[in-house]
């Protein structure tokens, strides 16, 4: 996917009587890498929330490239390019790392139904759309149906396209470091792995807008990932996980190619938080080739 921009129009999150966010106005344009800082409860999360769907603002609006997403549910947003990652680490724990991360290109894997239907259009699915559409079926409860059908059918491009879903999401975890974990559980993941396997998942979705929440808590901040562009340059300038100081990198995020432009403070009653524009950081941690593209790991 494309990068996108992001804007925010006077966004509030209000939690009964405690402000939580407030009148938050900012631009990230197309291909920039911000960083949002600030103390302990400032709202870092609670904005990503609100971005991503898992609370409805209070107030204010939220438009990625254009069309007003603020109120759509976590999977609709997913679906029009955001994808993030979690402070709290949220994997499927019970399934394979790569089980994981194919959960995340769930919405590109064609089982069925609507894609095949409209874009491939195999005899038997249309014949079986039609008669359900003229059966009265409204059309979704007929998409559903095929898609099920072929889910359990696997007619050869369902199954070519779970084999090309597979393949690139090997392709991420390579990319992310985890080549060779394929088949682990994602519990048994040491900690910072299960970050990094969060990073493949969210990467995974081909986002054209991705939020990183804290994404180096947890990591050694002297060792650079194994995917690092420059390990050396990494190593000097990755930030430390979860800083002893009172002000926190906590998310970021990012999208493909660069250019550069200024956006304005998002304001809170309770702290300040900042915005700044610090490719460094994302950079040191993710390198280049995820965010900038090329690979499969280019969104
Ligand atoms: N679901 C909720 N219900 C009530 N209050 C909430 C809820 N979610 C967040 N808050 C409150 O909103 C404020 C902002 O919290 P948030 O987690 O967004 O801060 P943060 O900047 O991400 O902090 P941290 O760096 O500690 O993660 C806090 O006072 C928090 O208690």
């Amino acid at each position: 996917m494309t990068a996108a921009e992001l804007i925010v129009d006077g966004l509030g999150m209000q939690f009964e009587g405690l402000t939580a966010l407030a009148d938050v106005t900012l631009r990230v344009p197309p291909g920039e890498i911000h960083g949002l800082i600030g103390p302990n409860g400032a709202g870092k999360t609670t904005f990503f929330n609100c971005l991503t769907g898992f609370y409805r603002p209070t107030s204010g609006a939220v438009y990625l490239s254009g069309q007003r997403i603020d109120g759509l549910p976590p999977h609709v947003i997913t679906g029009l390019g955001i994808a993030r990652t979690f402070q709290n680490i949220r994997l499927f724990a019970n399934m394979t790392v790569l089980e994981n991360v194919l959960v995340g290109q769930h919405q590109h894997i064609p089982v069925g139904g609507t894609d095949i239907l409209s874009t491939r259009r195999p005899v038997y699915p249309t014949a079986v759309e039609r008669l359900l559409i003229l059966r009265g079926f409204p059309r979704a409860a007929v998409n559903g149906v095929i898609e099920i059908a072929g889910a359990i059918a696997r007619p050869p491009r369902v199954r070519a396209a779970e084999a090309a879903a597979v393949s690139r999401a090997r392709d991420l975890l390579a990319a992310v470091g985890l080549r060779g974990r394929e088949n682990d559980l994602a519990r048994n993941l040491p900690y910072g792995d299960q970050r990094r396997l969060e990073i493949a998942r969210a990467l995974a979705t081909r986002p054209s807008l991705l939020l990183l929440d804290e994404p180096t808590a947890g990591m050694n901040p002297r060792k650079p990932p194994p995917w690092s562009a420059s390990s050396a340059a990494s190593a000097t300038n990755s930030i430390p996980p979860s800083s002893s100081s009172n002000t926190r990198c906590a998310s970021s995020w990012a999208s493909a190619k660069t250019s550069p432009s200024s956006i304005t403070a998002a304001k809170s009653p309770r702290a300040p938080v900042a915005i700044q524009r610090n490719p460094t950081v994302i950079e040191a941690y993710l390198g280049t080739r995820a965010i900038q593209g090329g690979g499969h790991a280019a969104p």
